[in-house]
């Protein structure tokens, strides 16, 4: 239509040409362009008053398009000189006017009436309408223009630019469709590769694995040059692999299976004579009665271990149970081993145990003997001198003492049975007439006794594995057993000094630190350390300048670990020059690997850290001991280390508030967990402050099992730890709940008020997880809400966490995680990416483990380097001993125990307590513990059973029901109502 009206426009125009006339046209046109060149180009003084009119006209009405106007007659003049029809030229003349049409609209739209007063009419409107939007008009016209130019049909151009948009946007679409698949694929590739690489680590043998892993690898190369049918074979024969690994994990986990189910770890049997205290007014009695109680308890000990390895056995077993991936073969191979080697020194310790066990039995029956004797008390308090000296030769020599005992004159008092004299034996004897001389082993009676034949069994290894690791190096003195011998008499001079009985419940108090090994005296020399930090000053300062460096060692602190070396650069000298140097550094210094520390807070040096030859060891011990910890203010102080300046480092969890723990193995993780807790356990009574404690490889944490700060036993399997930590956010927002019923913002808020109206007070509460990610692998969503929502809520309730972790990934260590634990410790890991998993920053892996680590907490300048102390497991467990004998009365138990027995798997809440089952098989254990204590509490059932408060809570319902115990009284413990001989008319003999 366009084309038509253009037509009929330049048939409209048609100049008719005479012969003879085309130059008057020409004339008059010409005469027109000049005077309108005249008006419109030249200046005012020399158009006239006429002149003056007609531009203002046209430039008001026209704008900017005036001067044009003298071309349009100018180039019509020379068409009429040169005779050639108008028509030549004129599709070009309109499609001009067409452009300065649209170009005066354009200008109008941008510029108001820049483009003249009567495109003005039109655009003005709708300029105050769409404002730039009109600019749409413009485009178009010049389209059109362009189109009546290029003799295309109208608006052929603007179809055309939208077709090609069009077909732009169809054909990205189809190209990301197309990506999409195939990043599908890769990524489906990249999960089996993985798989197969984890398999071969663990089977390299198997050859079916090769030729799937180099089968998939070519697959993976060819992907961008595959049809989409063969793209579709492509997964298909995925899928297809996916059987088959499942069904070679499968074969494997079945094998491994049947080797789980052959291993066998026998848990060793107490000797009946040891199970009875060695009631016998004899000196020698009490200290072997210190010795049988050692022995107890290392047999508990032991069979704790092997429990906790037959646990372990069975939980593979389980997980080998169901579909299983490289992953969890690996985990099952990894326990399988370190279990096989634990045995080997369990087994050894078991046979250590056993023998001690044999040579001290005959000592009890012994001892009965010399009670009865009627001159027994003097051959005792020789014994009990000889045992004083060396309790374990004396041990040894027990063929000896029989034989004096029979020499001894006088006759023995033949009691009617041994045990009513270990009851009753009374002596009324005269010594003055005895002369005895005991100056071993000189005999006593005329026949020369044979001197003790006994060989001592060799030591036990345990107290080797629990010799500190700066002790490794140290040769024993003279006869090593005699220096670890567990016989020698220090347990029984403790029992002696103790008035405590060794079983049964004392009231709860904070642990002594002498529970805690001495403090071993390290004093090391001052000069020859100061001379050897000045030889590493100056060779640093050597090296440096071999590379051109210009800077220069100015001083250096020497901490327990490493020693900081401070080097200030010259002017101008860049401090990653000398960043860059630090594996050159390292070598010259023949040191495994150095950590730059640029620049030092508070000081304008660069700090070179350079591992020492021997580290100074910190003992919890020295740890609990200083000053820093003994004034702090804090609410839950926890013993972290000592800085590089000599400075120990006591942290506070309630302000963290929570923590995270992390490095590779055997970095020092669980030692520092341990410190942590036995920090808390210093400083605050059950009453005070109580664990959730979340162990699912059942080693680290499990030695607490049974302490009365523990509101639960340790949970070990995986499974439970998502409904107890389910059970935890549940009694937080109990918190919160009682919290704003008083008004209280707080628990320290809460607690005063509660301490005001003589309520009881609620606990701190540290949730302690070793290790996370397997709780992450079992219910990934389940533990990482749950940590969420205590991470987030729980600080004002006095509910704080401690993750621990030996896996710094990003699918354990989840940004959200991360955000919610700010505070963290990284031990020693083996790249800069792991320890910019969990620090977010560099340096962990510089770190030279045993303790070594970096701590950071919001408000630090950066990451502070501190040499973690070290807490031995014997004095763990001698503490944890201590504190299960404690009795306190436990209302915060008894009333919210129940919120951390974990929900039900539908989740609808604690689990339920269900009607009474008298076959309960710790029933009558349950009895004779609330008998042997005179008095019933359900949470020193919970803690001694290691059972759950629900269950604790029914046995002790039971016992009400059956009348064993009285009923509940308030808050005093429930009354015994039999005795010991009663037992057999409840449960039979
Ligand atoms: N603070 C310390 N001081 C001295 N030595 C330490 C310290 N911490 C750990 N060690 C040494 O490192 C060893 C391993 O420590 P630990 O068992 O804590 O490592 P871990 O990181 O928990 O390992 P895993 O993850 O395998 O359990 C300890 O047996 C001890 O010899």
């Amino acid at each position: 239509m366009v084309t038509k009206r253009i037509k009929s426009a330049s048939k409209s125009k048609k100049v008719p040409v005479q012969p003879g006339n085309h130059e008057v046209y020409g004339l008059v046109l010409f005469a027109v362009a000049l005077f309108c060149m005249l008006c419109i180009y030249a200046p005012s003084q020399y158009t006239g008053g006429l002149g003056t009119s007609v531009r203002d006209y046209l430039k008001d009405n026209l704008g900017w398009a005036a001067y044009a106007i003298p071309l349009y007659p100018i180039v019509y003049g020379v068409l009429s000189f040169m005779e050639k029809s108008p028509k030549t030229i004129s599709r070009q003349v309109i499609a001009s006017l067409i452009l300065l049409v649209s170009g005066l609209l354009a200008s109008n739209i941008i510029e108001p009436l820049s483009g003249g007063q009567w495109l003005g009419y039109i655009t003005e409107p709708i300029r105050q309408s769409i404002s730039w939007g009109g600019l749409l008009l413009p485009l178009v016209g010049v389209t059109l223009g362009a189109e009546v130019l290029l003799l295309l049909p109208p608006f052929s151009l603007l179809i055309a630019f939208f077709r090609l948009i069009s077909e732009r946007v169809v054909g990205l679409a189809q190209t990301t469709e197309l990506n999409s698949q195939q990043r599908k694929l890769y990524g489906k590739l990249r999960v089996h590769e993985q798989e197969l690489e984890a398999l071969m680590s663990l089977y390299p043998s198997a050859q079916e694995l090769k030729v799937w892993l180099t089968t998939l690898r070519k697959a993976k190369v060819n992907i961008p040059d595959f049809t989409p049918e063969e793209k579709l074979q492509l997964e298909e024969e995925l899928n297809n692999t996916q059987e088959l690994l499942q069904e070679f994990s499968t074969k494997k986990a079945r094998e491994i299976t049947e080797h789980l189910q052959e291993e066998e770890y026998p848990l060793p049997e107490l000797p009946h004579e040891l199970e009875r205290p060695l009631k016998l007014e004899l000196q020698s009695a009490q200290l072997m009665e210190g010795h049988r109680v050692m022995l107890t308890r290392e047999y508990n000990e032991l069979l704790g271990t092997i429990r906790k390895m037959n646990r372990e056995r069975d939980m593979n077993i389980k997980t080998l149970s169901g579909n299983v991936r490289a992953v969890q073969l690996r985990q099952v191979l990894s326990q399988q081993e370190s279990r096989t080697l634990s045995w080997k020194q369990t087994s050894k310790a078991v046979t250590a145990w056993q023998q001690q066990v044999d040579i001290f039995v005959p000592w009890m029956e012994f001892l009965v003997e010399v009670a009865a004797h009627a001159q027994g008390l003097v051959l005792d308090s020789e014994l009990a001198k000889k045992l004083t000296q060396n309790f374990k030769k004396t041990l040894r020599e027990i063929g000896w003492w029989e034989k004096s005992l029979e020499n001894l004159q006088g006759s023995p008092a033949v009691p009617a049975s041994k045990n009513e004299v270990a009851e009753n034996v009374e002596f009324d004897l005269d010594f003055s007439s005895l002369e005895f001389s005991f100056e071993d082993p000189t005999p006593i009676s005329a026949d020369p006794v044979p001197a003790p034949t006994y060989t001592p069994p060799a030591p036990a290894s345990r107290e080797e594995e629990e010799t500190p690791p700066w002790m490794e190096a140290e040769e024993p003195e003279d006869d090593p057993a005699e220096a670890s011998n567990p016989l020698e008499p220090q347990q029984p001079k403790a029992n002696l000094k103790d008035p405590q009985p060794t079983v049964g419940a004392i009231p709860a108090t904070k642990p002594t630190p002498d529970l805690l090994d001495p403090i071993p005296n390290t004093t090391q020399d001052r000069r020859i350390l100061d001379q050897m930090a000045r030889e590493r000053a100056d060779l640093i300062s050597q090296t440096l300048s071999e590379f051109k460096v210009q800077a220069r060692v100015v001083d250096h602190a020497r901490g327990p670990t490493v020693t900081r070396y401070e080097i200030e650069p010259a002017p101008g000298e860049k401090i990653s020059r000398i960043s860059g140097l630090s594996n050159d550094l390292a070598r010259a210094l023949a040191v495994g690997g150095v950590r730059v520390e640029a620049p030092v807070p508070g000081k304008s040096v660069i700090g070179l850290e350079v591992p020492n030859a021997e580290r100074e060891p910190i003992t919890f011990h020295a740890a609990i001991a200083s000053k820093a910890f003994g004034d702090s203010k804090a609410k839950l102080p926890i013993v972290l280390g000592k800085s590089i300046d000599g400075e120990m480092y006591v942290g506070d969890l309630a302000r963290m508030p929570h923590l995270l723990i992390a490095g590779s193995t055997g970095s020092g993780k669980s030692v520092c967990v341990n410190t942590l807790i036995v920090s808390l356990l210093y400083r605050y009574l059950p009453q005070e402050l109580r664990f959730v404690m979340i162990d699912p490889k059942m080693v680290e944490l499990t030695p607490y099992d049974g302490i009365p700060h523990l509101i639960r036993p340790v949970v070990t399997n995986p499974a439970d730890a998502a409904g107890v930590l389910l059970g935890t956010v549940a009694h937080m927002e109990r918190r919160y709940k009682m919290m704003s019923q008083v008004g209280a913002k707080n628990l320290e808020q809460y607690n005063a008020k509660m301490r005001q109206i003589g309520e009881p007070e609620l606990p701190f509460m540290v949730i302690i997880i070793d290790e996370l990610a397997d709780l992450m692998i079992t219910s990934p969503k389940e533990v990482e809400s749950a940590i969420m929502r205590l991470a987030q809520m729980a600080r004002a309730t006095g509910m704080h966490l401690v993750l621990a972790t030996q896996r710094p990934s990003v699918d354990i260590l989840t940004s959200l995680i991360k955000v919610n634990v700010p505070a963290r410790i990284a031990f020693a890991v083996s790249s800069s990416h792991d320890s910019r998993t969990i620090l977010d920053n560099t340096g962990a892996e510089r770190l030279t483990g045993q303790g070594d680590m970096l701590f950071y907490q919001p408000g630090l300048v950066k990451p502070v380097r501190l040499q973690g102390p070290y807490i031995s497991e014997g004095e763990t467990v001698r503490i944890n001993d201590y504190l299960r004998r404690q009795f306190f009365e436990d209302w915060f138990g008894e009333a919210y125990g129940t919120d951390f027995d974990g929900v039900d798997e539908g989740g609808a809440g604690p689990k339920a307590n269900g009607p009474m089952d008298f076959s309960d098989p710790l029933l009558r254990q349950a009895a004779e513990i609330c008998i042997e204590e005179g008095q019933g509490s359900v949470s020193r059932l919970q803690r001694r059973l290691s059972v759950g408060h629900a269950r604790a809570g029914k046995l002790m319902d039971m016992l009400e029901a059956m009348g064993i115990v009285s009923k509940h009284q308030g808050s005093k413990p429930r009354d015994i109502l039999i005795t010991r001989e009663d037992l057999p008319e409840f449960f039979g003999k």
